[in-house]
């Protein structure tokens, strides 16, 4: 028997950075949403362990790991159990890229090795159990339009009845998560204690205005990515010209996601984009589910 489970891509609409804690990760006031890109990972019992990743041809797969280190194996190291697991992942969501794709696959094998042994944990184990992975994880769990805070991990989800539209370009080479952190403590040393809240951010989604969402979007990580990327200050610019409300760092980079009016108008920017030389221009709407299993 096996067990898939599907778990999405993040983008972070608000991601306010508080000054680095003493235990090394920075205090966060982040809004995730979950977007319509989506990794499957496959769990099934075996004698050995193992996990193989393939991805769609838009996707380098190169650089993710096949050995204890992929961190679907990581989440099954972390559940008690005495099985020994095959774990199958195929991948949709752009790798190094800022939309949480390691993290939806930590959740996604977290989710179907509960549920091919049978367990029923209650969520709150699995949060848990996801937090202990990383401070994404338990969102991709959760998925919808949720907040974020203490580094990530605390969780609650937000009322999100809006269809919004984005254009997602990755980019070929993946940012480091903590080199982002490390040059946002470079260029602002005395950023304060407690990051921004949302506040703005929250109005315009209760609104279901994609101008008002647009204006409010929001990116503490944006100026390090950008900093240590100039390329990426060059895209936003132009996926704005070709008809997107706004372009936007995706959490630590280097993907850049465009809101978009409609899903008309994000086919318009995405073959903008596309015909401007961007190999891989990428459609998605939000929010969609958090991990769920399909088969
Ligand atoms: C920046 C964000 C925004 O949502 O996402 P990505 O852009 O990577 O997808 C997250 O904070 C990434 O979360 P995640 O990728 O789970 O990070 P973790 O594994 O917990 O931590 C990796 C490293 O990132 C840094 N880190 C992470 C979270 C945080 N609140 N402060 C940090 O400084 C630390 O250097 C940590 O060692
Ligand atoms: N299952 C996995 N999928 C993607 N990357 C993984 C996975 N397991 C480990 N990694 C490592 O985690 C790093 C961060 O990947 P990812 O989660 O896609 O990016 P981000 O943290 O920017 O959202 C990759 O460079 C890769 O080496």
């Amino acid at each position: 028997m096996s067990i898939t489970v599907r778990a999405a891509a993040k983008i972070n609409l608000h991601l306010g950075v508080g000054r680095v804690r003493e235990d090394g990760f920075h205090p966060l006031d982040t809004v995730y949403q979950a977007v319509s890109l989506y990794d499957d990972v496959t769990v099934s019992q075996g004698t050995e362990e193992s996990v193989s990743v393939s991805g769609s041809s838009s996707i380098d797969v190169r650089d993710v790991p096949t050995d204890t280190s992929n961190i679907a194996m990581r989440a099954l190291a972390e559940v008690p159990c005495s099985s020994r697991h095959v774990v199958r992942i195929d991948k949709a969501i752009p790798v190094a890229g800022g939309m949480a794709g390691g993290s939806a696959d930590a959740a996604a094998a977290l989710l179907a090795h509960d549920r091919l042994h049978g367990l029923a944990q209650p969520d709150a184990v699995l949060l848990e159990q996801a937090a202990r992975l990383g401070s994404d994880v338990p969102f991709s769990l959760v998925g919808g339009t949720a907040r974020g805070r203490g580094r990530g991990e605390v969780v609650e989800p937000i009322a999100d009845e809006g269809a919004w539209w984005w254009v997602v370009v990755p980019s070929g080479v993946g940012l480091s998560t903590p080199d982002v952190y490390r040059h946002f403590d470079r260029l602002f040393p005395d950023a304060p204690p407690q990051p921004d809240e949302p506040t703005e951010l929250l109005a315009a989604l209760a609104s279901r205005e994609p101008l008002r969402l647009a204006r409010a979007l929001h990116n503490d990580l944006q100026e390090p990515a950008v900093d240590l990327r100039p390329e990426l200050g060059v895209l936003i610019a132009l996926g704005e010209v070709e008809g997107a409300l706004r372009g936007l760092v995706s959490g630590s980079g280097p993907t850049v996601v465009f809101l978009c009016e409609s899903a008309d108008g994000a086919r318009a920017t995405a073959a903008g984009l596309a015909g401007a030389g961007h190999d891989v221009v990428l459609t998605a709407t939000g929010p969609v589910a958090g991990a769920h299993v399909v088969s």
